[in-house]
């Protein structure tokens, strides 16, 4: 059965990926991701719809006036994003249950839609032990570090006002990806 969207969040460093990661190679074939719009051009191998769903600036402005995506952002020079239709492909045409990681607007922005998600949110023990995951992790330099570190709070005050259907805190990680397994599959129908 394809299951309805499922919604990961939480602070960056609290272990997200990790969990997604160890999912997908115990389930290949039940769980998907979506496919980003850019603008960027395809580099050699890119196939659209797989890598991305290219168009033109023109096309993706045209999307973003009537309001088509969950998200979107411009980097250096493009456009990129997360259309409603590429999460609706993953349940209507690949048949597979969509998981969405994205931050505290995304969710929001999910909650506007007709996807009738599901939302989890993944808390760190604290946020000392936040910033110790991400030194671990060695991915940061001390200002991306200092950012993340903000933005935290921000998710976490986020968390605080029952916005989710689920709150788990990763502090050790068996523990938790049992309890990510519980909520992915206690879906009723
Ligand atoms: N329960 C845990 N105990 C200790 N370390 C953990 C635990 N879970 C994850 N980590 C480590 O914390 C770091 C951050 O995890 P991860 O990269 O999965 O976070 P993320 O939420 O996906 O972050 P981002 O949003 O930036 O991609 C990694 O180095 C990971 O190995």
């Amino acid at each position: 059965m394809v299951g309805r969207p499922i919604v990961i969040s939480g602070p960056s460093g609290t272990g997200k990926s990790t969990l997604l990661k160890r999912l997908m190679g115990e389930y290949p074939d039940t769980f998907g991701f979506s496919v980003s719009n850019t603008t960027r051009s395809p580099r050699a191998g890119e196939k659209d719809g797989v890598d991305y769903y290219f168009s033109t600036v023109d096309m993706f402005k045209k999307m973003i006036e009537k309001n088509e995506f969950i998200e979107w952002a411009q980097f250096s020079g493009n456009y990129y994003g997360t259309s409603i239709a590429a999460v609706k492909h993953v349940s209507n045409v690949l048949k597979r249950t969509c998981i969405l990681d994205i931050d505290m607007q995304g969710v929001k922005s999910v909650k506007k839609t007709d996807l009738n998600a599901r939302f989890l949110f993944l808390s760190p023990p604290s946020i000392p032990e936040l910033r110790k995951r991400l030194e671990h992790r060695g991915t940061e330099t001390p200002e991306s570090l200092e950012k993340r570190v903000n933005a935290a709070a921000a998710e976490m005050e986020y968390a605080k006002t029952g916005a989710h259907d689920k709150i788990i805190v990763n502090d050790d990680l068996e523990k938790t990806y049992k309890e990510f397994k519980d909520f992915i599959f206690s879906e009723k129908v």
